[in-house]
């Protein structure tokens, strides 16, 4: 993403962490004109994120992200716009206190690190920069994907982490929320408080109203004619076929895109260059389409049997299986 000011002047770092208080940080300290500048990367960041998930209206903006104890990580590639850099996408996770059901069926209230929105520029998509993003997060809050909550992922982003982290759906939840297999499992008694099915003042509330939740409850909301004509969701399943159909290894690479990534090119580095490198360059191979599903092996030990009992037909299809299985379908994170 391409801006007419200079991305490295206002990111030092091919990894920039921004929170509340960072979004004002030392760079942009005293200097209004960097701070604005850091605004709109951020809106225009969001506004992208929210087009490509067919949501109506933003979950990330620099308003929202001084209000709100989230961090969000920044990508950017230096050389790329001649030179001035350009963004090529950001993460947002943040803690959220949830109520889910366990394997048995009990609700027990966590509060784990979710995954609230993610983004990589359209023409860098499955180059291996969402995964550098995503590894570079969870080195840094020194966690494992399994323990994390996920808000409402898109198809997209459900196989990402079924490739790059073997992650399957586990027990279907009542909110917005994904957790996977092992999450229950992977944690100790004190990290997770089993609720009483009914409270004194009634039912529990299996959710916290989520931004996605609150986009969607302020669009429908708006009165005609304000209101859009119909929903701007896509069905699970529409999403699911243009997945499909898109295909999984496509060279829509630009020109200078394809420069800074050719071998030996002038790309920044990153600690996770070489995962990183052999993911790109798995682009243009069929090989290692498993992804780095071995490392996580003890967790596809622990999924419940019958899960994958029927692969569909045609290659590295398998991350769609649970959103195709019928009776899996309860669990397709995206209601039409
Ligand atoms: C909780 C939330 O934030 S949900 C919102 C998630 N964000 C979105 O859906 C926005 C649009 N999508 C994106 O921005 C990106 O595709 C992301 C962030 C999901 C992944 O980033 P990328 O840089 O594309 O991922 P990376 O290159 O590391 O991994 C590629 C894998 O991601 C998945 N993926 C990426 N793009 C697609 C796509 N168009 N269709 C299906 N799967 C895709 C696939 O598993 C792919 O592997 P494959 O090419 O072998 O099939």
């Amino acid at each position: 993403m391409e801006f007419p000011f200079d991305i490295n002047q206002l990111f030092s770092e091919r990894v920039s962490i921004l929170d509340q208080t960072i979004v004002a940080g030392r760079k942009a300290a005293g200097r209004p004109h960097l701070q604005a500048h850091i605004d709109t990367v951020i809106d225009e960041l969001g506004k992208a994120s929210a087009k490509a998930q067919q949501l109506p209206a933003s979950i990330t903006s620099a308003s929202k992200l001084q209000s709100q104890k989230h961090q969000l990580y920044l990508l950017k590639n230096r050389e790329m716009n001649g030179g001035r850099g350009v963004v090529v996408g950001f993460l947002k996770v943040g803690y959220k206190k949830l109520f889910l059901l366990d394997r048995q069926g009990e609700h027990v209230e966590a509060e784990p690190l979710c995954v609230l929105d993610f983004y990589i520029a359209e023409n860098l998509q499955r180059y291996g920069y969402g995964l550098e993003l995503f590894d570079f997060m969870l080195q840094h809050k020194k966690l494992e994907p399994l323990l994390m909550a996920y808000d409402r992922p898109s198809p997209k982003f459900l196989s990402f982490l079924a490739k790059h982290y073997c992650l399957t759906p586990s027990v279907p939840q009542a909110n917005n929320f994904v957790v996977f297999e092992g999450f229950f499992l992977n944690r100790s008694a004190g990290q997770l408080r089993k609720v009483p099915l009914r409270k004194p003042d009634g039912e529990i509330k299996p959710y916290s109203l989520m931004e996605r939740e609150v986009v969607h409850q302020e669009q429908r909301a708006r009165p005609w004619p304000f209101a859009p004509p119909h929903s701007p969701q896509r069905s699970v399943s529409s999403q699911l076929s243009h997945s499909l159909s898109v295909g999984s290894s496509p060279s829509r690479l630009p020109p200078r895109a394809a420069a800074a990534l050719a071998p030996g090119g002038n790309r920044d580095q990153s600690p996770q260059s070489p995962l990183i490198e052999r993911c790109r360059e798995r682009r243009t191979s069929q090989q290692g389409r498993a992804g780095r599903c071995s490392l996580y092996s003890w967790h596809m030990d622990s999924r419940a049997p019958g899960l994958l009992d029927r692969p569909l037909p045609g290659p590295d299809l398998s991350h769609f299986h649970l959103c195709l299985h019928p009776r899996r379908m309860a669990s397709a994170p995206r209601p039409p």
